[in-house]
């Protein structure tokens, strides 16, 4: 289960922008959340995605409470999770060919060994050409960028994948492309998927069930 219990998270000036949000994925589900623009979606997925700290409330990955966050949690609990976000031009490294991009977490956590195998098995599986693999990211498409970005996350084989946002600013056959990989993924592997996203057409197509951000926030209360 990844269990995000009574969250309430910000960035320390003023009210938090996510006030007491309670979640819960069972192992393999796929959870879409669906809200408007700037109501914390994103604050909550960085939470579920250990990248955020809390400032209250609890979350729980497959059992074990989290107490570090970003680079102070437990690598066990870092690499469970793999986190795609809406723009790839921001959450890449420009001077990085895609084969090191891509290869980053097997570097960062020494697994160097496996880079060979995991590229050969990644880079079809999320619909990267060969002469793609050694450009930089000015020197590729967003879609192609984001589909970099989605091998990254999949490179350490997370159990649980949070996509903020991912498909938002491709077209629609880049964002069918995606997340039929994110499912060939999930289907291969059982892991959990939580979509974070506007578009509930979408969302409902993809997920086991959507969840609205007001509905986050009442469950404990009521
Ligand atoms: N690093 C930050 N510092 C200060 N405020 C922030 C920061 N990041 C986000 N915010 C604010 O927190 C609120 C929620 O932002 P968040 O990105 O979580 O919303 P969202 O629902 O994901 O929005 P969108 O759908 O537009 O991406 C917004 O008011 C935003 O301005």
């Amino acid at each position: 289960m990844l269990e995000l219990h009574d969250i309430t998270a910000g960035y320390g000036r003023g009210a938090p922008v996510v006030r007491n949000a309670t979640l819960a994925l069972a192992p393999g589900e796929s959870v879409g959340l669906l809200g408007p623009s700037g109501c914390g979606k994103s604050t909550l997925a960085r939470v579920a995605a250990l990248l955020h700290r809390p400032e209250a409330g609890t979350v729980t990955l497959d059992g074990d409470p989290v107490r570090g966050w970003r680079y102070s949690a437990p690598r066990t609990q870092r690499t469970a999770i793999g986190v795609v976000f809406q723009q790839p031009r921001l959450s890449c490294d420009p001077r990085l060919r895609l084969t090191d991009l891509i290869a980053e977490p097997l570097r960062a956590t020494g697994r160097r060994d496996e880079i060979p195998e995991r590229l050969a098995e990644l880079a079809p599986a999320v619909g990267l050409t060969p002469d793609l693999m050694d450009r930089r990211p000015h020197e590729v498409s967003d879609g192609q960028l984001q589909r970099a970005c989605l091998a990254r996350a999949l490179v350490l084989r997370p159990r649980w994948l949070i996509c903020d946002e991912v498909t938002a600013m491709l077209d629609a056959s880049t964002a069918a492309a995606l997340v039929a990989a994110v499912e060939e993924y999930r289907t291969a592997t059982g892991a959990g998927l939580l979509a974070v996203g506007h578009d509930q057409v979408l969302l409902d197509r993809w997920c086991d069930r959507t969840v609205h951000w007001k509905k986050l926030t009442v469950a404990v209360h009521e």
